[in-house]
């Protein structure tokens, strides 16, 4: 089957109304005065009560409240969103916390799951293999400016595997949050996926299936389809920041894209980054040194290599060798520790960590790996939910005052261990970060509340950097520049209560210190073009950040602006 496209903008030259366009619209907003109504003739088609923030905020807080399961309220929050987009994202910065568990992991690994079954409504692009050749002119359906879009095939979709086309929930939570964390505006970016097949047979079953019925796409065919997609979003949209997410083997395309178009891939540099930063944290509320720490990590894919490779940076500027950096991991998969005489032939991303020192003997499971190696630091990026077993727990606590267990795999049913079992295997004394939630838990008569160790910390500000200063790259060293701001983004109360990352309820904040890191890296290496940038000083840039931040509680002024504008009255804003 070819690729229609052309045609299709043929046929319908005006395009599709804007009403029903995904994340256009803020113009049934019961906040709306009587007179924006008129002026944006919506005047008569919303109830007659102008109403406050706070009301609208009371009756959506009750339907969500009364809907008995999460994915019941990621249904309802989905079509707030479609419906009002503006109050959706009042909602998410006044309860955040409260509201990305339903939006992000762990919720949006179930909608994935079960995508085909509960669509509703268009909430980005779908890409075909079939349209190949024709990607130019299908994007020119998008009826927006994009400035950033967050694209998948959807191959390994958090550690739930290849979920082909159902994986669009991803991108769309994640641009979610690119709104509400980083302040950019949702006509602004573009959930993208690429329907390249999928090996997932229950899928190509399943009646329902909304994506082509065929196996996965080679390598090859991949990145030939990439590169043209690369080609198509840039001439489309010069300056446009591509984030990849949730490929099962990345490596490729970001060696491939990486120093020639604006773009980063947030499972390998992004997590890198927030475990980094939590990290730096975690050291120093141990007490220990970089050279001193044995970090055995259970799972040696994009998300474990990336995350070593980002502390094999941090060692090195601590003052190692890089060969005396690299020999502090060890990296376990699906066959045990990752050697070079294991007798397999290793994945290349796997290579640099290979270990040479295991004087011929092989160690297949987890536990036999923890007695050889001795850890500090327990990493888990595996998928697998539970390999954090109550005996290795209680063993990391045996061996350090402090250990480091970070069970990083999402969603919370492949979390390598509960944050209950960790504090009760270790006897309240690991240093904690998970990549799903988990709640605070009570424990010898203290608080305690868990880290989570997720790169929502830090890809909203990425991106937000890499738009504002018209970044031509994605660096390393941008990438290695949000570590470093997130980890000082503690205030004095969350360092004195021993945190490793910042209240998730203050994300926004946060995003603007990571933003301003990753924007000072840009001009330090040069890959800026928002040159005037450069002349601000700390605080300048920061108060420019905010000023180009999408603010939901001013669209309802920004139309009374339009209005004032019209009538002659004098700005509100
Ligand atoms: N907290 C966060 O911010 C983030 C969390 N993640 C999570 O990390 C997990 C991994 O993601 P990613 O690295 O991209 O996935 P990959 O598929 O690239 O890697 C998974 C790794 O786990 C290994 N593995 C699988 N089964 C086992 C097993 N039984 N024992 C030991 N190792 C095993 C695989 O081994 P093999 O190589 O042999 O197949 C592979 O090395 C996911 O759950 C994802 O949600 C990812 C990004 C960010
Ligand atoms: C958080 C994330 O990017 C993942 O689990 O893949
Ligand atoms: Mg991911």
């Amino acid at each position: 089957m070819g690729a229609p496209s052309a045609n299709i903008q043929q046929a319908h030259p005006s395009g599709p109304s804007r009403h029903f366009v995904p994340n256009s619209s803020g113009d049934f907003d019961t906040s709306n005065t009587l007179e924006a109504r008129k002026y944006l003739r919506t005047y008569g088609l919303t109830p007659p009560t102008v109403e406050s923030f706070e009301t609208q905020a009371e009756r959506c807080l009750a339907i969500l409240h009364s809907k008995q399961t999460p994915i019941d309220k990621y249904q309802y929050l989905t079509h707030l969103r479609a419906s009002n987009v503006h109050l959706f994202y009042r909602l998410l910065a006044d309860y955040v916390k409260e509201l990305t568990p339903l939006i992000y992991t762990p919720t949006v690994g179930e909608a994935c799951q079960k995508w085909s079954h509960i669509y509703t409504q268009p909430e980005g692009m779908y890409l075909s293999y079939a349209d190949k050749g024709h990607l130019h002119s299908v994007i020119q359906n998008w009826p927006h400016n994009v400035e950033i879009t967050v694209v998948t095939d959807g191959s390994r979709i958090l550690g739930l595997g290849d979920l082909g086309i159902n994986g669009m929930g991803i991108p769309v939570g994640k641009l979610a949050l690119y709104t509400a964390c980083a302040g950019i505006r949702p006509d602004c970016t573009l959930p993208l996926m690429l329907d390249l097949g999928t090996s997932n047979q229950a899928l190509i079953e399943d009646p329902l299936y909304m994506g082509s019925r065929r196996p996965k796409v080679s390598a090859e065919e991949e990145a030939e389809f990439l590169d043209e997609l690369m080609a198509a979003l840039t001439e489309r949209w010069p300056g446009i920041v591509i984030q990849y997410e949730d490929f099962k083997n990345p490596f490729p395309s970001l060696q491939r894209y990486q120093s020639t178009y604006t773009m980063f891939n947030d499972d390998i540099q992004g997590t890198g980054a927030v475990i980094l930063a939590g990290f730096i944290n975690a050291v120093k509320q141990s007490g220990t040194l970089a050279k001193d720490q044995r970090a055995v990590f259970l799972g040696a894919g994009s998300a474990g290599v990336g995350v070593a490779k980002q502390l094999v940076e941090f060692f090195i500027r601590e003052g190692l060798t890089e060969d005396q950096a690299r020999r502090c991991f060890w990296l376990v998969d699906s066959k045990g520790l990752v050697t070079n005489d294991r007798g397999d032939k290793l994945a290349e991303h796997k290579v640099y960590f290979s270990r040479d020192d295991n004087e011929g003997k092989q160690y297949e499971s987890l536990d036999e790996v923890v007695e050889y190696v001795k850890p500090t630091i327990l990493m888990g990026l595996s998928t697998i939910g539970g390999a954090f077993t109550p005996k290795i727990l209680s063993r990391m606590a045996e061996l350090n005052d402090r250990p480091v267990v970070f069970p990083l795999s999402n969603p919370s049913s492949q979390s390598e261990c509960t944050f209950e079992d960790a504090i009760k295997y270790t006897k309240g004394k690991c240093l904690f970060a998970s990549g799903s939630p988990f709640p605070k838990l009570e424990y010898e008569g203290r608080t305690l509340e868990p880290g989570q160790g997720n790169n929502m910390y830090v890809f909203p500000g990425i991106g937000l950097g890499a738009i504002l200063s018209k970044a031509v790259n994605v660096t390393q060293g941008m990438i290695y520049a949000s570590a470093e701001a997130l980890s000082t983004s503690l205030t004095k109360e969350e360092v004195a209560q021993n945190w490793l990352y910042p209240d998730v309820s203050r994300i926004r904040e946060v995003s603007v210190v990571v933003t301003a890191g990753v924007i000072r890296q840009a001009q330090k290496e040069g890959v800026d073009r928002e040159l005037h940038l450069r002349n601000l000083n700390d605080e300048e840039l920061d108060a420019y950040i905010r000023s180009r931040m999408y603010d939901p509680f001013k669209e309802r002024d920004r139309v009374d602006d339009e209005l004032a504008q019209i009538t002659g009255q004098v700005s509100k804003l």
